[in-house]
Order: structure tokens, then sequence, then C-alpha cells
């Protein structure tokens, strides 16, 4: 039987970034993945492939161009995520599906493991929707779209999330006439309606949106795929895509026999990523949390200080934030509602480098607390979020928003658009009948007032 200190089962984001976090530590680390292709859903089906469909999108590319341009990408990441690369790092890897057989042994392909502590980084998978003859008629989702030989001339996506808008909105401007039926009653429900209502103006001179509808069954016309609605409206389409969430690979871990306790249908963890058995972590989309790369990073980086220096990492979502990578793009930085004082709102009209470019819907909201430090914000504009990273730095470092008045803004950039909110900030303090009296005050002793 070969013998681990740490067994990483899942070779996605959370668990190559724990394997090899580990390495690095000189902990004796193996890391197991169901298939050669290390990288998980982020490289093969997630954001590595939509960025790349994204971007040939508004590149005027052709489908075969397009597919051709994502397995590229694909292809020069996978070097970095490579098996070589890892066992060169001194990680031992496996290749196979593993299930545990007890609280300390995994299986994989008929070979026994035995770890003295176990990371499951397994990720997520579309959730798969029980609608009548969706099934029968086939369907894609995102493990499939990106590697389809012909262009669907038309597509229905079920769901609204980020999924559906940013591969929506790619495939529409590919030349797709794309359908989305969203059982919300609007898109992007969590934003305020200032952010929601740009956003939603973009997507519709795309996309044509049910919304507040479900996809009552499916049939099969020739060729073509035909959708009944809740409100008994059709749809026909060449092809179907389902956007509706995601639900936790654990099926083939064969967790009972360890143990680990489950929580709607994610694996229950501490704040330490401990599951029930302390010496077993899950990270990632497997546990419910946010599901993002960077989230699984954050968690791998926390379980890594836990094992190798018994360290509790507080906080880790401090600044954290979602990027839909759309035209425009929609960021969130979350942070806690209740202590948010005020909420400041600018949009680009004053903002020259936005005028030169015709752009005035851009929108950012930023919320602080009483002192003025950030403490959430949402934002909707052309790669926005670049820009917005520097509010999330802002939140990291503990800085309050009227710093951004002193920074020198180069002209005419876009970030004069931060300034604007810190001076607007600022000028209300200036206004204050106190501020006012004591600096007039002031001048008159150096004699300088009318
Ligand atoms: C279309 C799409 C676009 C996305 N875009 C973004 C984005 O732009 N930015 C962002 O931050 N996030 C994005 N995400 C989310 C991101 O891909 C996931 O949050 C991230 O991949 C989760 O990492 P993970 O390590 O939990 O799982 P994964 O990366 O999925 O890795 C899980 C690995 O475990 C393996 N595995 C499963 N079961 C077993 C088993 N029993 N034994 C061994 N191995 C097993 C799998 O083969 C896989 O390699 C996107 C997701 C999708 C679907
Ligand atoms: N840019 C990014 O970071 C990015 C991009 C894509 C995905 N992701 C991650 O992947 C996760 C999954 O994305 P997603 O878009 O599948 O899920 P989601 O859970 O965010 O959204 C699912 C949407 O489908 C709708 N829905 C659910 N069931 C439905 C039904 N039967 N009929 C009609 N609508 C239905 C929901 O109301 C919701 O709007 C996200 O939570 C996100 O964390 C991230």
């Amino acid at each position: 039987m070969k013998e681990h200190k740490v067994v990483v089962i899942g070779a996605g984001s959370g668990g190559l970034y724990t394997a090899a976090g580990l390495a690095r530590l000189h902990v004796d680390v193996a890391l197991v993945n169901s298939t050669e292709k290390l990288g998980g859903d982020c490289l093969h089906s997630g954001c590595v492939p939509s960025k790349s469909l994204i971007y040939a999108s508004t590149q005027g590319m052709s489908w075969e161009q397009t597919t051709q341009h994502i397995r590229q990408v694909i292809a020069e990441i996978q070097v970095h995520d490579s098996v070589e690369r890892f066992e060169g790092l001194g990680v031992s890897v496996y290749i196979g599906h593993a299930k545990f057989v007890s609280p300390n042994e995994i299986e994989v392909n008929g070979q026994r493991i035995r770890g003295k502590k176990f990371v499951i980084a397994t990720g997520s998978s579309p959730r798969e929707l029980p609608i009548e003859g969706l099934q029968q008629s086939g369907y894609l989702t995102n493990e499939l779209l990106f590697h389809l030989i012909q262009q669907p001339k038309s597509l229905g996506i079920i769901g609204a999330g980020p999924i559906a808008l940013e591969l929506g909105q790619a495939m529409a401007k590919l030349g797709t006439d794309v359908h989305i039926v969203n059982r919300d009653k609007e898109i992007l429900g969590k934003f305020d309606s200032s952010i929601r209502k740009v956003a939603t103006r973009h997507f519709e001179s795309e996309m044509t949106f049910y919304n507040k509808a479900e996809v009552t069954c499916v049939e099969v016309e020739g060729s073509q795929k035909r959708l009944t609605l809740s409100d008994g409206k059709q749809i026909l389409v060449d092809d179907i895509m389902v956007a509706a969430g995601r639900i936790a690979n654990i099926g083939s871990l064969r967790l009972e026999n360890a143990g680990v306790k489950m929580n709607d249908g994610f694996i229950q963890v501490k704040d330490t990523y401990q599951t029930s058995l302390s010496h077993i972590y899950a990270i990632g989309d497997v546990i419910d949390t946010y599901a993002h790369t960077h989230a699984a990073g954050l968690e791998a980086r926390a379980v890594i200080e836990h094992i190798a220096f018994t360290k509790k990492k507080k906080n880790i979502y401090f600044d954290f934030a979602a990027i839909i990578y759309s035209t425009p793009e929609v960021y969130q930085l979350f942070g806690n509602d209740t202590e948010v004082v005020e909420t400041l709102e600018v949009n680009s009209k004053d903002i020259d480098r936005y005028k030169t470019q015709l752009i005035d819907d851009v929108v950012i909201r930023i919320g602080i607390d009483k002192k003025g430090y950030v403490i959430n914000a949402q934002a909707v504009g052309p790669n926005i979020s670049d820009l917005m990273q520097l509010v999330a730095y802002t939140k990291r470092i503990k800085k309050p928003i009227s710093s951004w008045s002193s920074m020198t803004v180069p002209y005419p950039t876009h970030a004069q658009i931060l300034q604007q909110i810190a001076n607007t900030y600022m000028s209300r303090t200036l206004e204050k009948p106190i501020v006012q009296s004591l600096i007039k005050t002031y001048i008159s002793v150096r004699e300088l007032s009318k």
C-alpha cells in the first residue's frame, strides 16, 4: 500500500494550488485526479474556454477559428498544469477516480493509498433538470459547448446566471440567435437597479429573455428542439444549454465509508475547512462557499497554512469580488450590508476619457462605513473589473476612500471616476458649517480674506 502524509483529491483550481503549496513546504503530498488532464473545470470547461470564447466573439472569428483559439489557449495553460510539472515539484500524482474505503484510505484504480490527512477538491458539475423530454432531446452544458463542431444557429439557454450571460452573449456576438429562459422575475437580481438596468439593456439588445418562466417540456422537431414554457410560449432552437446552477462532485467518492458529513448537497466544513472528520479537509466548489477559482485558491491557502503551521486564517473572503465577464462587465465586491452607512454612486457622464469613447452608462456604487472605509461595491462598465480592483485593494489595506483624492491620476484615464467619488465625498466634508467656519477663521487670521 502507498502512504502519504497528505492526499489531495481533485486536480482543479483548489487541488493544484494545495498540492503545489504543500510540496513547496517539503510536505509529502499526493495528488489524485480522475483524468490525466489536470486543471479541472476552470481550465477545461470553465474560466479559460469561456474567456477565450468571449475574446473570439469580439474579434469577428468564425466558429472554426473560435474553437481552435479555445483549444490553443487550453493547451498552452495545460503545460503549467501538467502531471510532469507537478511531479517535478515533488508531488506524487495518481490518475483515476478516488473513493474512500475507510477514514484513512482511498482506492484509485484498485490501488490502496493511505493518508494521514486528505483534502477533497473534486469540484462541481452542472445541475440536471427534471424537464420532460430534455434527456431524450439531448442538451449542451458548459462541458460540451466549447467543443461543438458546428455553431448552432439558435440556442435556448435554461438559467440566467453568470454562465448563461457570459456564454449566451458570446454566442450571440458570434451570430447565434440566443434565447434565455430565467425562472426569476429579472436577471441580476442581487444587483442595485441602477447597475441592473444598464446591464439588462445591453443583454436585451443581443439576446431574448423569458423571465419568470420555466421550461415545462422539450420535444424534438426534425433537427430542432421545441421548448414549451410555463406560460405556454414556445421556442424552436437548434440546441439547448442547461446553466441552472451546480451540484458538488461527491458521487464517486463514497464519503459514507469515511463518515464525512454533508449539508444540503455540499460537504460540510468548519471555518478551518476541516470536515466532520478533522483530518479531512474540503475546498472549492465541493463546499458551499463562493464557486470561483479565486475562492478555491483562498481556501487552498487557508488549508495549507492549517496543515503545515496549525494556523487558522480569519475572514479570508474580506475583499472577495466576483465578475461577470460580459460586455459590459458586471462587478460585485462583497461586504456586510449592515456596516454600510452610505452608498456613493457615480456615473461616467462627467469623465472625459469615457466622453471620448461615447460611453455614458458606466455606474459605480460604493458602500462605505461612517469613517469612509469601503465595505462593498457594485459596478457595470466595459472592463470595469480592472479599475474596481483598486476599490477592493483600498478595502484590503483599510484606507478611507478620501485617500484617492490625493493620488495622481494621469489625464485622461478611466480612474478619474474613482477620484470623482473621493472628491464628492471630501467636498461634502468641506461644506459642513463647522469646517467652513474653521477655514474662514484661519484665512482671516492669515489676513487673506476679502
Ligand atoms: C463556464 C464557467 C465559467 C467560469 N468562469 C469563471 C471565472 O471566470 N472566474 C472564476 O473565478 N471562476 C469561474 N468559474 C468557476 C470555476 O471554474 C470553479 O469555481 C473552479 O474550477 C472550482 O475549482 P475546484 O478545484 O473546486 O474544482 P475543479 O476545478 O472542477 O476541479 C475538480 C477536479 O477534481 C476531479 N475529480 C472529481 N471527482 C474526482 C474523484 N472522485 N477522484 C479524483 N478526481 C476527481 C475532476 O476531474 C477535476 O479535475 C467558471 C465555471 C464555469 C462552469
Ligand atoms: N465569471 C465568473 O466568475 C463565473 C462565470 C461562470 C460561472 N461561474 C460560477 O459558476 C457557478 C454556476 O453558474 P450558473 O450560471 O450555472 O449558476 P447560478 O446558480 O449562478 O445561476 C443559475 C440561474 O439559473 C436559474 N435557474 C435555475 N433553475 C432554473 C430553471 N429550472 N429554469 C430557469 N431558470 C433556472 C436561477 O434562477 C439562476 O438565475 C456560479 O455560481 C459562479 O460562481 C463564475
